[in-house]
């Protein structure tokens, strides 16, 4: 069965909405320039609201630890999800907050699959998410999508989860097609960047339920 991540949550009712829909995981933005960041005593009220059965994910980009140690300790994560931070990095901060990573990899071409083969035995989780364009402020959360079928006869060297563009009306024919174990979304849950959409997300896991 797979299960869902809904990232970049920001409100009390859309998070409610998020766990009443029955998601797995539920993503916290710690990135400034994010339109979802949210400070550490936002983060310290939604974390109060997560029940034990759903994963609370801490979303980074190449973080400091001084970053991830008032994350952690206010968003009470779960697992730290790291974007556009090298393997040697990926290792220190595993081995240093002693908690489940998982890591970003940005697909666009096969080619780019490539960034994944050295996360074996590091990481706990890969995270195949669409490659922003170069320049972009944001390494993920930009509803773009990238081709599935790159996906195809790849021997994924860890645990695995698919994003990039997802939403309520294409993510059962991206399960079908990847037979991907976990789903992360975010903008597909937006009524505009940053602000999650209760309805779309109720819709989002209902989807991923019938799939
Ligand atoms: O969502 C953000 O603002 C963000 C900022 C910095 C790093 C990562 C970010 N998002 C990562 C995610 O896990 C998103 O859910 C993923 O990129 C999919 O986003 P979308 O294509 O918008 O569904």
């Amino acid at each position: 069965m797979t299960t869902a991540k809904i990232c970049g949550l920001s409100t009390p009712d859309t998070l409610d909405a998020a766990i009443a829909g029955g998601a797995s995981h539920v993503g916290f933005v710690f990135f400034a320039p994010s339109p979802r960041n949210l400070s550490f005593d936002a983060a310290a009220g939604l974390a109060a609201r997560v029940p034990d059965r759903v994963a609370r994910v801490g979303v980074f980009v190449d973080p400091a630890d001084d970053l991830l140690e008032r994350a952690i300790a206010a968003g009470r994560l779960d697992v730290l999800q790291l974007h556009k931070t090298a393997p040697e990095r990926i290792a220190a901060i595993r081995a240093r907050h002693c908690l489940p990573v998982w890591a970003a990899v940005a697909v666009k071409a096969r080619a780019d699959l490539d960034a994944a083969r050295p996360l074996a035995g590091l990481v706990d989780r890969i995270l195949y998410d669409a490659k922003t364009p170069e320049g972009a402020s944001l390494p993920g959360g930009m509803g773009l999508r990238f081709d599935w079928g790159l996906l195809d006869g790849f021997r994924h060297p860890a645990p695995w989860a698919l994003s990039g563009g997802l939403d309520a009306g294409n993510v059962v024919e991206a399960i079908r097609r990847t037979g991907a174990p976990i789903v992360d979304v975010s903008s597909g849950v937006e009524s505009a960047p940053g602000v999650k959409d209760a309805t779309k997300i109720a819709a989002f896991l209902k989807a991923v339920s019938s799939a």
